[in-house]
């Protein structure tokens, strides 16, 4: 089996995929016509004309003008349909979406529309492409920690529709002390805990994250390289780092993906996992990404796409029966390869 084939033929998890990150230029102007919504782009080419990003604020601003377009729960359910279409062709066997419902519920709508469109989704997804997957809540870490407070409020009725949550959007001048007391409260809720950090914030922030809001796994986390300590203790404590290859070349974290420094983390032993962040704003959904990182780094064979793999299993939310069962399909994926 040549490589290409190999990592799309081993099962793997996706842990880092906005779900409103999947919206491709057609379903916006779609959805914007069904629901009436103007949006400031004349023509699905010039949408994606605009898809040129300097940094993270730069994209951040035209994800949430799309995600405008979301209005009753047929859209979130179509949305997260399609995203899982695409997945199970990539040889995904578990996804955990981020969903970003203060984007959705500051237009009016509300969170029940949000939550069980995706959820609907997922039960689909399980059904018919026997793909499991789960929904982790993320707070918008440019707003209040009151807002973020009201948000969590406000999704309690739908705690089990979620496994956990998470922090997204601009990390720079929003560290993670500003939601400690939020997380702290998820926590005693028996959430699992994620969130974004080093990914253009400092490794600080990485620090922060795991000792203040205590997370589970770290998203992106690539600025951890700055501090070689803080490399050390992610391999020895085995804190995944859902790294996002080709995010981070389109955000200019990195200049290119020759660039991008996930062989390093790999090689300090650091439970790195690739995944495809906003996919439908940054060229490639999960195989792409696999794809782009192999293609750019030739160095990396078969034992690191296993590597990769494994880790992305270890590092889902789900019991050790289940990651037992995909170890040994993954297992067997390569003794015939
Ligand atoms: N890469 C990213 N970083 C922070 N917030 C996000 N929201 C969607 N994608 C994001
Ligand atoms: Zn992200």
């Amino acid at each position: 089996m040549t490589l290409p084939t190999l990592l799309r033929a081993m099962p793997k998890a996706e842990l880092h995929v906005h779900i409103e990150g999947t919206l491709e230029p057609e379903l916006i102007f779609r959805l914007a016509e069904r629901n009436g919504v103007v949006l400031p782009y004349a023509s699905v080419e010039a949408l994606r004309a605009a898809y040129a990003f300097s940094d993270l604020q730069s994209f951040l601003d035209i994800y949430y003008a799309g995600a405008s377009v979301l209005l009753k729960e047929a859209d979130f359910f179509e949305m997260a349909w399609a995203y899982f279409e695409r997945a199970a062709a990539d040889g995904v066997v578990h996804a955990e979406l981020f969903f970003d419902p203060q984007t959705h519920t500051a237009r009016g709508v509300a969170m029940e529309t949000v939550i069980t469109g995706l959820h609907r989704a997922c039960q689909r997804a399980h059904a018919e492409l026997g793909i499991s997957a789960s929904l982790i809540l993320c707070f918008l870490r440019h707003l209040s920690e009151e807002d973020a407070f009201a948000t969590l409020e406000a999704a309690l009725p739908y705690r089990h529709l979620f496994i956990g949550v998470g922090l997204d959007s601009s990390e720079r001048g929003h560290p993670p002390e500003k939601f400690a007391r939020v997380f702290a409260r998820c926590r005693e809720l028996g959430l699992h805990l994620v969130a974004h950090a080093g990914e253009e914030g400092p490794a600080e922030y990485v620090e922060t994250a795991l000792d203040l809001l205590k997370v589970e796994r770290v998203d992106h986390g690539v600025r951890s390289l700055d501090k070689p300590a803080l490399v050390a203790r992610l391999a020895a404590e085995r804190v995944p780092l859902t790294v996002c290859p080709l995010s981070n070349v389109k955000l200019c974290v990195y200049s290119d993906m020759a660039a991008h420094r996930l062989p390093e983390l790999l090689a300090a032993g650091v439970c790195v996992t690739v995944n495809s962040d906003d996919p439908a704003y940054f060229g490639g959904y999960l195989l792409d990404n696999y794809r782009a990182v192999f293609d750019a780094h030739p160095a990396l064979g078969r034992d690191a796409a296993y590597a990769l793999a494994a880790n992305s299993l270890e590092a889902s939310f789900v019991p050790a029966e289940q990651k037992a069962r995909w170890k040994r399909d993954l297992d067997a994926v390569f003794a015939a390869a």
